[in-house]
């Protein structure tokens, strides 16, 4: 089943046309994420979705619902985490998560969201006294503890200490082993290639391209290139058949100084695909 279907969506401010005719098609139970340069309109498109935003045109179906007028029953499906960070409070962790809890006709147990977001030690802390990383932490355990069938995360590990987003990564993939479709913005690179089905490109409005992260841009079939050291000193070859070069240069068993056969990275495929846009 189909979670998020968009089809030619527009949206400009005063003199920018942020959102230049998008289409999406995300299932059930995908993690996908969109990428972009700042200022590429990945927020705003994922405010459109959320029913944060009013659009100028296409057409939008979110849980099978236009969010520009769906209602709280909708809206209690969702989970979202803002770029924000939660305002500072008062109130401790544990009292912010019951809190929000409650909003919700079936939430998550309030302690198992904490423990599962990392925020065990902090349970009785107050809000305004948690570090940026561990507010951030809090974002995401009130985007989750409503359990939502669908959660939208803008940038969810900035600020995070290299720990926690690989804590936060596995949190990620027990949402999807659940079947929670999830629909991230990040500017990490990693982050999409550890946790995504499938991501988009977003550049000035538009997706250039679309795919799982292995194969985005022709990664997959792109060529190799093997580079080794002789007594010429550096050698680069480009070739689709990276495993007859090597053969042939060790042939008789002759080691090569400084081999390495590889491929182009998301990053590499990234960059030249917002390149070609800026
Ligand atoms: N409320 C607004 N009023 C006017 N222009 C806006 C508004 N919100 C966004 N924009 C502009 O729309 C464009 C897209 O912005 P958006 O926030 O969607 O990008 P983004 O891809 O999320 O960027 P980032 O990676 O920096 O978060 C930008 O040029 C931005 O300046």
């Amino acid at each position: 089943m189909t979670a998020i279907q968009v089809r030619g969506l527009r949206k400009g401010y005063q003199n920018v046309q942020a959102v230049a005719g998008i289409d999406l098609d995300i299932a059930q139970g995908e993690v996908f994420a969109l990428l972009g340069p700042n200022g590429a309109g990945k927020t705003t498109t994922v405010e459109i979705l959320e029913g944060h935003r009013q659009r100028d045109s296409g057409t939008v179906s979110v849980l099978g619902q236009d969010p520009a007028n769906a209602g709280r029953d909708w809206r209690a499906r969702l989970g979202i985490v803002l770029q924000t960070a939660t305002d500072a409070a008062e109130l401790s962790v544990l009292e912010t998560v019951r809190h929000f809890a409650r909003y919700y006709p079936r939430p998550r147990e309030v302690d198992d969201v904490i423990e599962v977001c990392g925020l065990k030690e902090k349970a009785r802390a107050r809000v305004k006294s948690l570090s940026g990383g561990q507010r951030r932490r809090l974002d995401v355990a009130l985007g989750i503890v409503g359990t939502p069938e669908l959660v939208f995360m803008d940038e969810p590990t900035t600020g995070f200490d290299p720990e926690a987003r690989r804590q936060f990564w596995s949190l990620i993939q027990k949402l999807a082993a659940d079947g929670t479709t999830i629909l991230l913005t990040t500017h990490y690179l990693d982050e999409a290639e550890a946790l995504a089905d499938r991501v988009a490109v977003i550049a000035r409005g538009e997706i250039v391209a679309e795919g799982p992260p292995a194969k985005l841009g022709g990664r997959s079939t792109a060529q190799a290139t093997v580079r080794w050291v002789d007594n010429r000193g550096e050698q680069i070859v480009r070739t689709a058949t990276p495993t007859k070069l090597v053969n042939e240069l060790s042939a008789g068993g002759r080691e090569l100084a400084g081999l390495t056969v590889s491929r182009p990275t998301l990053e590499d495929i990234y960059l030249d695909l917002v390149g070609e846009k800026s």
